[in-house]
């Protein structure tokens, strides 16, 4: 897959062109670009997803995201996407006409267009899909529902706020996953029989509040684990804090980037008088866990 950053960089010829923030990928999104994916092949055309990052609403309103950069793009590859283009989404980019947009789709040699029935583009969202018919004929693929409801983002971020990773599984079509870098925490975790990675997202990563039941990946390996994602009011923590215990795991993980899949909410996270009962909770919750993943 080809990624670049700006429209100029495209190589030259007839494409088709899927536009959208596509934040998490989720089964709508997949749907289309299949379609689209699809359409390519019969042409004999690239595919160019033409995306944003980071998505459109999380600059304009600053909601939370559930596809980072990296997870956007790797997605994208695993789909069988040709080129993505992801732009920066700015202060300048939000400034850009809707005139601006369509000559950069007219620069792409966009062939034909693919778009979710709610998109909108250019400064004040002044564009909308009978400006895309006057570049290329443009395919408007309805919201996919599941449960009879549109699959959305919004949607998913809402179940996430909630903590219920189970029900998010389906509408995304894997479980919901968050990636970081393994950093220092306060040591205490060991104390406690149970050492901890403790992850540090990209900001605005949406993260679901609680006790789960994981699988995590690294570069040692894939694991089953127990994460806790919260804020330790038992030891008076005050920032959020996202800790992943590895079962069957001895090493050192510090500085390696990690991968962790919610597959199961556990409990919400809650405040204990002692370490020992905290302990005593963390073991359970465990165990649980194991058993969850043992059944799968
Ligand atoms: C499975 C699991 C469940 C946890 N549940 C709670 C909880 O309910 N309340 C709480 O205050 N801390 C909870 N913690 C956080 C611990 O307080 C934390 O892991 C410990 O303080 C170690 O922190 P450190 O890695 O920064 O040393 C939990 C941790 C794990 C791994
Ligand atoms: N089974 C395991 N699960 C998670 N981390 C482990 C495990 N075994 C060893 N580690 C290492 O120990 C560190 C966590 O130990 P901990 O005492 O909780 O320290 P910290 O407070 O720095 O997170 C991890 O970052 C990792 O490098």
């Amino acid at each position: 897959m080809l990624l670049i950053n700006d429209p100029a960089d495209a190589p030259p010829g007839p494409k088709v062109v899927a536009i959208g923030s596509f934040d998490g990928l989720h089964l709508g999104h997949q749907h289309l670009l299949r379609q689209a994916l699809r359409e390519a092949k019969a042409l004999h055309m690239p595919l160019l997803v033409y995306t944003f990052d980071p998505p459109s609403k999380v600059f304009m309103k600053g909601e939370g995201f559930l596809t980072d950069l990296t997870e956007k793009t790797e997605l994208l590859r695993e789909l069988g996407v040709e080129i993505a283009l992801i732009v920066p989404f700015n202060e300048t980019f939000a400034q850009r006409s809707k005139e601006d947009f369509l000559q950069d789709l007219r620069g792409l040699e966009a062939k034909e267009i693919y778009v979710g029935e709610d998109f909108r583009f250019g400064k004040g969202r002044a564009g909308g899909l009978e400006d895309l018919q006057s570049v290329a004929p443009t395919k408007i693929l309805p919201l996919l529902e599941l449960f009879e409801s549109p699959v959305k983002s919004s949607r998913i971020r809402d179940l996430l706020r909630e903590g219920k990773v189970e029900e998010v599984q389906p509408l995304l079509g894997r479980p919901y996953a968050a990636r970081g870098i393994v950093v220092e925490g306060d040591k205490r975790g060991r104390t406690l029989g149970y050492p901890t990675a403790n992850l540090e997202v990209a900001p605005g990563k949406v993260l679901p509040l609680g006790v789960f039941a994981v699988r995590a990946r690294t570069a040692q390996g894939t694991y089953g684990g127990v994460a806790n994602i919260g804020h330790r009011p038992t030891v008076d923590g005050h920032t959020l804090r996202f800790e992943v215990h590895l079962f069957d795991f001895r090493g050192d993980l510090y500085g390696e980037d990690m991968k962790v899949e919610f597959l199961k909410k556990i409990r919400d996270e809650k405040k204990f008088s002692t370490l020992e009962e905290l302990k005593a909770q963390i073991e359970r919750d465990a165990e649980e866990a194991r058993r969850y993943l043992s059944q799968l």
